[in-house]
């Protein structure tokens, strides 16, 4: 059956000729290669969270103190049924019926809570998130890169899919998904955000299916793609959505209140409330079914409309006493809903889900089928060249950061001006002081300007990553690749300009000695703040937590106190901070052998500053050594970020996936 229809509806695609510029029926906008049918089935699926308990105590009051007591609430109640191929399958129900908690939980994308049932693709088991492998999810969200263009945004998602793809090949594909959504007018535009305004929020909604239909994919889910758009620009997206079913794809779409016209192009139409389904079937029965359960749909009504305001909602609008009448349609509501759901369950059109179930579409799946990534090193390249396009575009946190170094470097070099002008206790006094004022200006600003890029660019990075457009390790070292000239350029420019400003004693060794100090623990400073920008959910959180990291590192740094006089149970501490190896590395480069009239005043303050027994070859290594760990903590910060975002999943686990969706039907089926 299903075959016939996606036979049918393929030929009937083979005529169809769009058209582009000109006017005339030219070109179809989509290449017409047949996909191979998927169907995806679920049978008594549910998804069930742990909240806390609204009740409160007999007072009314609750202690702060005390436990807050969690209850169970049921998301997703059992729901069975098929999404099949060649369809536009049309998700809808009252927010919070649970429609995006479906799509999640049927492509893997749940991060808390327990989800039960099961889950096929061709009859192949498909649940824990194995489904992400197949479909392609465009999120009711799409965070992008605002410094990119619509057009280098689209031409990347095509070099991250297709391996070897040509310029003349992206060209094409781009130009097929810009003509189809329309995006002609902002090609060239930014992206943007909320402080530097690119394309508009319905531009960027088309842009995100843009990214995802410029390469193939059998299945595709969109979690409200028409929000925020007109009424044209709707139907202009779920007529390319149809216009993909025609080559077998699988469309599953959520959209809130469709116009009639935009309803009458849905194939199947699913209507979730509060977790359970009330129809799944064929949108063109949708009304007559109703009817038959005395819900009839007046003449000249929109069935959307009128099955959200008279069979799940009941609103009445001629209210005498506002109160009781809200009442008395809750009671309805309620009443009608547990009406509804029964009746489905009794209902033929369940029963045809249930036999889509049992005797699912069994055509095997081949690589081509699956959601493709380019090689890492591809993905490496592509990142770091968007990377490094997107640090140049971000003009102002490349000059904020010269010009910081440039600032600091001059606010040392004029506090501290020429120190070794003054009496020997007065050079010590400012030579120690502006030692320890540079460890810190070369760490703290450092980490706190990761920390605030990097927050921002996360959310891009967990979408990406959980479309699966490319892995960690690539996009990881691509960042840190292009990172890295600015994390030396700015300590270049501070060691310059304070170094020679301060007087410290101007041998080349003892100035190189100084720059590198000054670059391992701006290096040092980065990756901390890389760090803790992939701990925290959001930047706030994570700005209130920095100070506390940061001024154990500055109370223990070498010169507030003095690690002999501490208590021994807190000394350690100065072993964990890289301020205090680098003012370490910084006084023993300056003051050992350093004299005054022949007086060796150097070694003494070294003495009196009880730096400890490290000379400066192992301070550096032990600021590198920091770096090399934050750097490190950085990377399975991430790998923790995607885990948590639901997209994480280890090689061998995708190993077992792929063998599992290439191999037979499950054995349920195999007959
Ligand atoms: N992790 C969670 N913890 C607690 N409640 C949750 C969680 N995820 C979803 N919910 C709740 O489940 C219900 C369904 O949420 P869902 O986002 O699926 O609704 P929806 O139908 O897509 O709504 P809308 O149309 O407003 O986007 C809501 O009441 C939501 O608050």
């Amino acid at each position: 059956m299903v075959e016939t229809h996606v036979d049918k509806a393929f030929e009937e695609a083979k005529d169809v000729v769009i058209n582009v510029e000109s006017g005339e029926n030219t070109q179809p906008r989509f290449s017409l290669e047949k996909s191979t049918p998927i169907g995806i089935t679920f049978e008594n699926l549910s998804y069930k969270v742990s909240v806390v308990d609204k009740q409160k105590s007999a007072t009314g009051l609750k202690s702060p103190f005390s436990k807050a007591r969690r209850t169970e609430k049921t998301i997703l109640n059992g729901v069975t049924g098929a999404f099949r191929p060649g369809r536009v399958t049309a998700i809808m129900g009252p927010s919070g019926g649970g429609k995006t908690s479906l799509l999640n939980a049927m492509s893997g994308r749940i991060t808390s809570g327990k989800v039960t049932g099961n889950i096929w693709v061709n009859g192949r088991s498909a649940d824990n998130g194995a489904l992400k492998f197949v479909c392609r999810y465009i999120s009711q969200d799409d965070v992008m890169l605002p410094t990119q263009m619509v057009k280098e945004q689209i031409d990347m998602s095509i070099k991250l899919r297709i391996d070897n793809v040509s310029d003349k090949e992206v060209e094409e594909r781009r130009m097929k998904a810009v003509e189809t959504l329309e995006l002609e007018r902002c090609m060239n535009t930014l992206i943007g955000d909320s402080m530097n305004k690119g394309i508009s929020g319905g531009e960027a909604k088309r842009t995100a299916v843009a990214n995802e239909i410029s390469t193939d994919s059998s299945v595709l889910f969109l979690d409200e793609p028409t929000s925020g758009l007109d009424i044209y620009t709707s139907m202009v997206v779920v007529k390319m959505l149809k216009e993909l079913c025609k080559r077998g794809q699988t469309v599953v779409l959520v959209v809130h209140q469709p116009s009639s016209d935009m309803f009458r192009m849905f194939d199947d139409a699913v209507l979730l409330s509060e977790g359970s389904i009330v129809y799944f079937g064929p949108q063109a029965e949708m009304v007559d079914y109703f009817a038959k359960l005395n819900f009839v749909c007046p003449q000249y009504t929109n069935p959307a409309d009128y099955v959200f305001t008279d069979v799940i909602n009941i609103y009445k609008t001629d209210a005498v006493d506002e109160a009781m009448d809200r009442d008395e349609n809750k009671n309805q509501k309620k009443s009608n809903l547990e009406f509804v759901k029964k009746s489905y369950l009794e209902s033929e059109l369940y029963q045809r889900q249930v036999s889509y179930v049992e005797h699912p579409e069994l055509t095997p799946l081949s690589a081509k089928n699956l959601v493709k990534n380019v090689s890492r090193f591809q993905q490496f390249k592509i990142l770091a060249r968007r990377s490094g396009k997107n640090m140049f575009r971000n003009k102002l946190m490349v000059r904020v950061r010269i010009i910081q170094a440039i600032v600091f470097g001059l606010i040392v070099g004029i506090l501290f001006y020429d120190s070794s002008d003054n009496a020997p206790q007065v050079q010590l006094q400012n030579f120690t002081g502006a030692l320890f004022f540079s460890s810190m200006t070369q760490f703290i600003p450092v980490a706190v300007n990761v920390l605030s890029t990097f927050t921002a660019e996360r959310q891009v990075f967990i979408r990406e990553h959980s479309n699966r457009a490319y892995f960690v390790t690539p996009y990881f070292f691509a960042k840190l690749l292009v990172e890295f000239p600015l994390q030396v350029v700015s300590p270049v420019i501070f060691a310059t300009i304070s170094f020679f400003m301060v007087g410290y004693t101007r041998t080349v060794e003892q100035f190189f000695i100084y720059l590198l100090t000054c670059l391992l623990m701006s290096l040092t400073g980065f990756s901390m703040g890389f760090f803790i920008s992939t701990i925290f959910a959001d930047i706030s959180t994570a700005l209130s937590v920095l100070p506390m990291m940061i001024i154990v590192p500055v109370v223990f740094g070498g010169l507030l106190v003095n690690s002999n006089s501490m208590f021994p149970w807190v000394a350690w501490l100065q072993w964990i901070s890289p301020i205090k190896y680098a003012f370490s590395a910084f006084c023993i480069n300056q003051f050992t052998d350093y004299t005054y009239n022949g007086q060796p005043i150097g070694n003494n303050q070294l003495k009196n500053l009880s730096l400890g027994p490290f000379g400066i070859a192992a301070n550096l290594g032990f600021l590198a050594g920091f770096y090399l760990l934050f750097t490190f903590l950085g990377y399975t910060g991430l790998h923790r970020l995607v885990r948590r975002a639901g997209s994480g999943v280890s090689l061998i686990a995708e190993r077992k996936i792929y063998k599992r969706l290439l191999g037979g039907p499950d054995p349920r089926f195999a007959s």
